[in-house]
């Protein structure tokens, strides 16, 4: 790892894992640092750069962790700092990094500060969190906004509420106070008063802790909601770019080379005022472009990815996205229109229970009935389009998930390691696990799991470790530019990606996607390459000279090309598998 590449982000491979999900390393049936770190190997074999890892702070865990209540520890089933600590100096001798999320925006209602607030109100934490008075029905004007709830303060009664499957208001009433807190998400994770200078204060210094421990960066949780105002959604407000601002300044001059994901589940023109002007997050996940590559999967059509991709403004230079498939919460479908959510949830929800909230508790495998070719397809697209793509931990073997289960704990479910007792995850009895291991025959860990595919050279586990080993070859995938090439099959989404390295040489890719189960041919005007020979980087060989200013294609079903074109060609890095890890350092699954 080099520590003044401080643009390492912007070619980086990111792995999303949970560590009580990963691997148990005292048999008590939650995953560790301990179990986390004896799985370094494997992670730097599968060849990712950079892990995010979901809070795993101290919390009574009623939101997965996102309920904080303490910034500054580790939740003692997880283990400690020190082992923390020791965790990360593993995975950097890997060279992988290590982002943290930070949860901004609200803490759970058993934080101190919270007890504090709510006991004290003239203390020192009586304004940490945004209170306020009940007006009674009948005292509000009949020309004021209403309240989502009767004799709910009137404030802030623009803002929408995001966990629609619980929540009635963003208000609650707190009998020991006597007032009403606000908050976004759950009713037990008030949120953080930031018009306070002295909770960025707070917030700040639980940022350096983490730093100061080596981390490479953090994901900010929810970050929209920052700040409120009378009369607006309250979100993305100006007041709330000025924290990320001040948080960024910090970070810039303290530690430089650490980087900010955002997570702000908006549209493209309200993320990109995320990145400020170089001066605010290094990263925002692209929300919109998700859940557009499954209904281009299902529509077999290119049409709304190239629209929303057209949608996306420029960003600044040093900056870049985050583009995922699947993560820990439901797949959400917060950024399309009514009219495409009901389509998505009627294609990919047929049971009620996979609907949760304006999403869809599903992984990414049981999504596409298991079908190979089309997870294979959506992760060439992750892979290839602009941004830093977000694996979620258990997709590369294709794991299943368990909508029965609360929540968004389906998708949560202990990583599968083999097909033994505990799927290697644990030496607990399974009736301990924090979750059980998926049930369902055809993702159970008898058919799914790591060791299997690693023996395996046509697994899904081998075949998308060989997509990122030519994707850590050519970096202008993380680099490069995006052309949208159309093309006169709109079932076919054909795109080139081009950048001109520090030599002066320039590398072309140009990726041919075909959405339909059927084989498909497409036009496409390649004039500027006419004469030039592709190198197909999936059959690791010459391609047939594009011969005429147009190329005709044909593509199988699902199928998908990788062709690099440039002068002189030989000279670059071929797609020859990465180094494999040192000998202390083998991978070992099964352990
Ligand atoms: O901390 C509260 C939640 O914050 C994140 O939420 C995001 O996911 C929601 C869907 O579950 C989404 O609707 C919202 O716009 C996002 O901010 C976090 O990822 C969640 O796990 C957490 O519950
Ligand atoms: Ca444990």
């Amino acid at each position: 790892m080099d520590p003044d590449d401080h643009e390492w982000f912007k070619k980086a491979v990111f792995y999303e894992v949970m560590v009580r999900s990963f691997c148990d390393s005292d048999a008590d049936g939650i995953g560790d640092f301990a179990g986390l770190a004896s799985k370094l190997d494997y992670l730097q074999w599968l060849g990712v750069d950079c892990l995010w890892l979901p809070p795993f702070f101290p919390s009574p865990l009623a939101d997965g962790g996102y309920d904080v209540s303490d910034y500054t520890d580790v939740h003692p089933a997880l283990g400690t700092v020190e082992e923390f600590r020791a965790f990360v100096e593993g995975a950097h001798e890997r060279g992988i990094r290590i982002i943290t999320d930070f949860v901004m925006n609200h803490t759970s209602d058993q934080h101190p500060w919270f007890q504090s607030s709510r006991t004290d109100p003239d203390g020192p934490h009586g304004d940490f969190y945004v209170w306020a008075d009940g007006v009674p029905e009948d005292d509000l004007p009949a020309t004021a906004t209403q309240p989502k709830v009767a004799g709910d303060p009137p404030a802030y009664a623009d803002a929408r509420i995001i966990f629609l499957d619980t929540e009635k208001s963003n208000w609650t009433w707190d009998p020991v106070r006597k007032q009403y807190y606000w908050h976004r998400f759950f009713d037990h994770q008030p949120d953080l008063n930031f018009e306070n200078p002295a909770v960025l204060a707070e917030i700040m210094d639980a940022i350096r802790f983490w730093l100061d421990l080596g981390i490479d960066g953090f994901r900010l949780d929810a970050v929209p909601y920052l700040i409120e105002a009378d009369g607006t959604n309250c979100e993305n407000l100006p007041g709330t770019h000025d924290i990320l601002k001040a948080v960024r300044a910090m970070v810039d001059e303290e530690f430089p080379g650490r980087v900010l994901l955002c997570e702000a589940n908006q549209w493209p023109q309200d993320v990109v005022e995320y990145f400020g002007d170089d001066d605010e997050c290094h990263m925002a996940f692209h929300f919109p472009v998700m859940p557009r590559l499954y209904m281009g999967l299902r529509r077999e059509s290119r049409e709304s990815i190239s629209a929303i991709l057209a949608e996306a403004p420029e960003i600044p230079p040093g900056c870049q996205w985050g583009t995922f498939l699947r993560n820990h919460d439901e797949l959400t479908l917060e950024m399309v229109t009514e009219e495409d959510r009901n389509y998505m949830w009627s294609e990919y929800a047929p049971d009620p229970r996979m609907v949760s909230n304006l999403g869809i508790r599903r992984r990414l495998a049981p999504l596409v009935d298991g079908d190979l070719r089309r997870i294979h397809l959506l992760h060439a697209l992750l892979l290839a389009l602009p941004g830093s793509p977000v694996l979620y931990y258990g997709d590369e073997i294709g794991m299943g998930d368990n909508i029965w289960l609360h929540d968004r704990d389906g998708v949560r479910t202990p990583m599968q390691w083999h097909d033994g007792p505990g799927a290697g995850f644990s030496d607990a009895d399974e009736a301990d696990f924090f979750l059980p291991l998926v049930q369902d025959p055809r993702y159970a860990p008898a058919g799914v799991n790591v060791e299997q595919q690693m023996l395996d050279p046509g697994s899904l586990l081998v075949w998308l470790r060989a997509l990122l080993v030519i994707r850590r070859n050519h970096p202008v995938f993380g680099l490069g530019t995006f052309t949208d090439l159309g093309g006169d099959n709109d079932k076919v989404f054909s795109f080139l990606r081009s950048h001109t390295d520090d030599e002066g040489r320039t590398v072309s890719i140009l990726c041919i996607n075909n959405l339909s189960a059927e084989p498909q041919t497409t036009r496409l005007n390649l004039a500027r390459f006419a004469g030039m020979v592709p190198y197909d980087l999936l059959r690791d060989d010459d391609h047939a000279p594009i011969e005429t200013d147009e190329l005709e294609v044909e593509v199988a079903g699902h199928g998908f090309w990788w062709l690099r074109i440039m002068a002189d060609d030989p000279d670059l890095p071929d797609t020859a598998p990465a180094p494999e890890p040192e000998a202390d350092h083998t991978p070992s699954p099964a352990n």
